[in-house]
């Protein structure tokens, strides 16, 4: 079997462009733009290039970017008051504090800090809460990346093994906490899991997200599985996944590749929420299911 490439850089483009539709009209009936705030401390290369695709990617969806970049050695005192006033500003709908931050900042005091109304990240513990028990809140944009791409490949997902590789707060969680209220049936594994193939080997949709270049191997797939590669791992053979993507691509019915695949949609989603959010602080309806 040679599995479907799931082309997740068009999906993004078509997310993006249903995004800025629904923007422009905002602007129409509200007056403002929705706008977006982007927090980047310190000179990291990867995030700073990261913003600034996000920030292109705001503009072309017709919202309002709003850019602020602190020095690396900026106390947790300053960037808690740059939040404050953030959350003051009407002109901001969504907030984001590009992760890792420097060492001398404590990064969970800084998400918690962020109104949740406005946390488009969907990282606040209150977010999170809404989100394991079933309430609207905002939802992490790699994990509801990956389920938009999951419902257009599979359609319904009810009754479908899914293992999720990775148990981190920003995906492996939040995304079985989707793929459980999607009605599947869930394992979440990780480094400590013992016999990992054992798991994979019933599972019809495996995401990996681990951070360890090609650590889900081929033979471990399924026939037939679908598998979305959250991975982002920079070696000497360039960008690479989670999974092995030649050995997994010769079994799974359809693969997402890296780069190419969920990262497209990790922003795409950013803009949503982004988009949602500005309606439910306006209270101009949006029907979010239909995006
Ligand atoms: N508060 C916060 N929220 C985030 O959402 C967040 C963050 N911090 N810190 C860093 C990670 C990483 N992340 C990515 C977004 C897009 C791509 C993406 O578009 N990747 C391209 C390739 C990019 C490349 O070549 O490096 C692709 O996969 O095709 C990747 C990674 C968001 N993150």
């Amino acid at each position: 079997m040679t599995a479907t490439i799931i082309d997740g850089k068009a999906a993004a483009a078509a997310l993006r462009a249903r995004v800025g539709t629904l923007a422009e009209a905002f602007t129409a009936d509200s007056g403002r733009k929705p706008g977006l705030a982007v927090v980047l401390v310190g000179e990291d290369a990867a995030s700073s290039v990261y913003v600034r695709n996000k920030g292109k990617a705001t503009l072309a969806a017709n919202m309002a970017s709003f850019e602020h970049r602190l020095p690396a050695d900026t106390s947790q005192a300053e960037l808690i008051a740059l939040v404050d006033a953030l959350n003051r500003d009407d002109k901001v709908d969504g907030i984001l504090v590009q992760l890792p931050l420097p060492d001398q900042l404590d990064a969970q005091a800084v998400l918690t800090r962020i109104d949740p109304e406005k946390d488009v990240d969907g990282f606040h513990p209150v977010n999170a809460g809404r989100l394991a028990t079933g309430l609207n809140g905002f939802v992490p944009c790699t994990p509801l990346g990956c389920l938009m791409l999951l419902r257009d490949q599979l359609g319904e997902l009810a009754g479908l093994n899914a293992v999720v590789v990775g148990r981190s707060n920003i995906v492996g969680k939040p995304m079985a906490a989707l793929l459980t209220a999607a009605d599947c049936t869930v394992t979440i594994a990780h480094s400590r899991t013992r016999n990992l193939a054992a798991h994979l080997a019933h599972a019809d949709i495996v995401v990996a997200a681990v951070g360890r270049a090609k650590f889900v191997k081929g033979e471990w797939i399924k026939p037939g599985a679908t598998v979305i590669d959250v991975g982002i791992n920079r070696t000497e053979d360039g960008l690479v996944g989670d999974v092995d993507f030649e050995g997994a691509a010769s079994v799974a019915a359809a693969i997402t590749p890296v780069p190419g695949g969920v990262g497209p949609m990790t922003i795409a989603c950013l803009l949503r929420n982004t988009l949602v959010a500005a309606h439910r602080r306006t209270g101009i309806v949006l029907d979010a299911q239909a995006i």
